[in-house]
C-alpha cells in the first residue's frame, strides 16, 4: 500500500508533485494547521505529515498518530513540534536546514537598512501627504559595528552580507571556531564585549534554556546608548518589556522584530514604540525559499518512507538512499543480535558495546548501534524503535559504546554485541553473507553458524553423549518439527551450545522437560 502524508500548513506545490512522482499518497489540507481537533480525528490516517510553523504537533497529536512515522518540517524551527514526545513514540522529525536560510539573512539585512533609515514610518507618512523630510533623519551603517548573537547558517550569510556592506562584524557564538571566524572575517567575542561595542545587534541563534532572554534588562543596560536591535530568529529571544522601556527612554534607537513571544502576535508590548518595524514572521517568505524548503521536504519524507533513507532529523542518524539498500542486512543483523542478547538479559543493563570489524566498521555504525540498541531493547519494552532506542538507553543511564576495527578473522563483515548487567558479560557476534542474510557466527565466545527465524530455541548444556537424541525425542513427542539445528562447543566435553529452528511454539511443558534433562543448563525460546 502507498505511503500517506498529509501537508497540514500553506506548502509551495511543488512538494504536492514530489510526493506524487515518488508513489506517495499526499492530502494536502492547510487547514488543519489551525484546527486542533479536526487534525486529532484524522492524523492516525497518515504515516508522514508535512509542516510549516502553524501546525503545533503536541503530545496529544503525537498520540493520536498512531501510524505516523515522520514529521518534515519545511523550514529551521522545530518548536512547534514536541520532539521528545515524537522520538518516545518513534517518529523522525526532520527539518530543511538550509532552504531558507539566505532568504532569513536577507530580511535581516533589509530590517537593519528600514530601522536605520525609518523606511516604514516614513513610508506612512509620506502616502499620508505629510513630506516630513526632517522628521526622518537616519544613520549610515557603513564603518558601524554589527554584533551577531548566534554564527550558525543564518548568521554567517549576514555576517558575510554585512561586510560587503563595510561593516564591522562581531559573532557570539560558544560553537564558533576560531578559525570558522577568521574565514568568515568576523571577529570572535564573548556577550558582554559584544554589546558594549555593537551599533546594531542581530540575533540568529534558536531558543533555547541558554538563549531564553539573552537580551534582558540587564544586557540591554550594558548596551551603547543608541544600538540598534534586530530579532528575525525566535520570539523569546529578548525580553519584550524590558525592550519597551529601553526604547522608550531612547537608550534603544529602534528595533527591527520578525519573531515575538506570541504568535500570531496580534496585540504585543512592542507595538507603537517609538522607531519599532514589525513584520509578521516573514523571514522565510520568499517564493524561492518556499518553493527550496517544500521541494526539500517532500523528497526527505518521500526518501524515508518509500527507501529508508533518512536525512537532516533531528532525532536518529542520517541514512543516504545510495547507503540504505547496502545497510538494510546490516541493520537487521544488528537488530538481531541485539535481541538475541535482550531476550536472554533478565536483570537491569549497564552497558552495550558494538565492536564493528571489516567493511561493516566503515559503514553509518550510528545507525547500526540504534538498530541494535532496538533489539536489546524491544523485549524489554513495548514500543521501541531506531529513533526513540537511542534516547531510551540514555534516560536509562545506559552507557553505549561502538569499537571499530579493521578485519580480523575470516569473516569480512563481524558485528560483536555485548551485554553488560550486574551480573555478567553476554556476547553474540554475526555476519552477512553474500545472499544478503545475517547469521548468528559465536555465541558466549563459542563458534557456530545459524540464521534467524521466527521460533528458535537456544540452549546451555553439558557437552555429553545422548543429549540431542533425548532432546529430539521430546520434541518430536510435542509434535514440533526441527527446521534447523546448529550446534558449538568450547571444547570435547567442555559447555556447550545449541540454537535451533522450529516450525512452531514449544510448549511450556516441553521446554521444562528439556530443561529438566541431566546435562542442560538453560533452555530459552527466542522469537524474530
Ligand atoms: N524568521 C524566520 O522566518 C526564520 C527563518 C529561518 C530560521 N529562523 C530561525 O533563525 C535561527 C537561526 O537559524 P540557523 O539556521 O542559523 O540555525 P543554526 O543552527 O545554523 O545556527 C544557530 C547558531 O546559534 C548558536 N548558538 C546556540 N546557542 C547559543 C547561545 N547560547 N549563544 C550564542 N549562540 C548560540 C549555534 O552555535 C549556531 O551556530 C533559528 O532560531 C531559526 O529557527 C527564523
Ligand atoms: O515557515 C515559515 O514561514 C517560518 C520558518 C522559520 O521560522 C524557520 O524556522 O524555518
Amino acid at each position: 500500500m502507498a505511503p500517506r502524508v498529509l501537508i497540514s500548513d500553506q506548502l509551495s506545490d511543488a512538494a504536492i508533485q514530489i510526493f506524487k512522482s515518488r508513489g506517495v499518497e499526499v492530502d494536502f489540507r492547510p487547514e488543519l494547521g489551525k484546527d486542533r481537533d479536526a487534525l486529532l480525528a484524522v492524523i492516525g490516517l497518515y504515516d508522514g505529515l508535512a509542516i510549516r510553523s502553524a501546525t503545533k504537533v503536541t503530545e496529544k497529536v503525537i498520540a493520536a498518530a498512531t501510524n505516523l512515522k515522520v514529521i518534515g518540517r519545511a523550514g529551521i524551527g522545530v518548536d512547534n513540534v514536541d520532539i521528545p514526545a515524537a522520538t518516545a513514540k518513534g517518529i523522525i522529525v526532520m527539518n530543511t536546514p538550509f532552504g531558507n536560510a539566505i532568504t532569513t539573512a536577507e530580511h535581516a539585512i533589509a530590517m537593519m537598512f528600514s530601522v536605520a533609515r525609518q523606511i516604514p514610518e516614513a513610508n506612512g507618512s509620506t502616502q499620508a501627504g505629510k513630506w516630513e523630510k526632517t522628521r526622518f533623519m537616519g544613520v549610515e551603517i557603513t564603518g558601524k559595528v554589527l554584533g551577531l548573537i548566534g554564527c550558525g547558517n543564518i548568521g554567517s550569510i549576514v555576517a558575510e552580507r554585512a561586510i560587503g556592506l563595510k561593516m564591522k562584524v562581531l559573532a557570539y557564538d560558544p560553537f564558533l571556531t576560531a578559525e570558522r571566524a577568521l574565514d568568515l572575517g568576523v571577529e570572535k567575542v564573548d556577550l558582554d564585549g559584544l554589546l558594549a561595542r555593537a551599533d546594531f545587534i542581530s540575533l540568529h541563534t534558536p531558543l533555547t534554556e541558554k538563549t531564553r532572554n539573552i537580551i534582558s534588562a540587564d544586557a540591554l543596560q550594558k548596551t551603547k546608548r543608541g544600538v540598534y536591535l534586530i530579532n528575525c530568529a525566535r520570539g523569546g529571544l529578548v525580553d519584550e518589556h524590558a525592550l519597551r522601556a529601553a526604547l522608550d527612554s531612547g537608550h534603544v534607537a529602534g528595533a527591527a522584530f520578525d519573531v515575538f513571544v506570541e504568535e500570531p502576535a496580534k496585540e504585543n508590548v512592542l507595538f507603537g514604540a517609538p522607531n519599532m518595524v514589525c513584520t509578521p514572521h516573514l523571514g522565510a517568505s520568499t517564493t524561492e525559499a518556499q518553493e527550496n524548503v517544500a521541494l526539500q521536504v517532500a523528497e526527505q519524507i518521500s526518501d524515508y518512507l518509500v527507501a529508508g533513507a533518512v536525512s537532516n532529523a533531528l532525532n536518529m542518524p542520517s541514512i543516504t538512499a545510495e547507503e540504505a539498500p547496502r545497510l538494510v542486512p546490516f541493520v537487521r543483523l544488528a537488530e538481531q543480535l541485539g535481541s538475541f542478547a535482550g531476550q536472554l538479559t533478565e536483570t537491569g543493563i549497564k552497558a552495550v558495546r558494538l565492536e564493528y570489524a571489516g567493511a561493516v566498521a566503515e559503514m553509518n555504525t550510528r545507525a547500526l548501534t540504534a538498530a541494535a540498541l532496538t533489539g536489546v531493547l524491544t523485549p524489554l519494552l513495548q514500543t521501541v524503535n531506531m529513533v526513540s532506542a537511542p534516547s531510551i538507553a540514555r534516560d536509562r543511564n545506559i552507557q553505549v559504546e561502538e569499537v571499530r576495527r579493521g578485519q580480523t578473522g575470516a569473516y569480512e563483515t563481524y558485528i560483536r554485541l555485548t551485554v553488560v548487567t550486574d551480573r555478567q558479560e553476554r556476547s553474540v557476534a554475526g555476519t552477512v553473507f553474500g545472499d544478503g542474510k545475517p547469521r548468528i557466527i559465536q555465541v558466549k565466545g563459542i563458534n557456530m553458524e545459524a540464521g534467524l527465524g521466527p521460533h528458535m530455541v537456544y540452549i546451555t548444556n553439558e557437552d555429553k553423549p545422548g543429549f540431542i537424541g533425548r532432546f529430539g525425542s521430546l520434541l518430536g513427542d510435542a509434535g514440533i518439527n526441527i527446521a534447523t539445528f546448529n550446534l558449538g562447543r568450547t571444547e570435547p566435553g567442555g559447555d556447550a551450545i545449541a540454537l535451533l529452528e522450529v516450525d512452531g511454539e514449544v510448549p511450556a511443558d516441553t521446554l521444562a522437560a528439556i530443561s529438566a534433562l541431566p546435562m542442560v543448563k538453560q533452555v530459552k525460546p527466542l522469537r524474530f
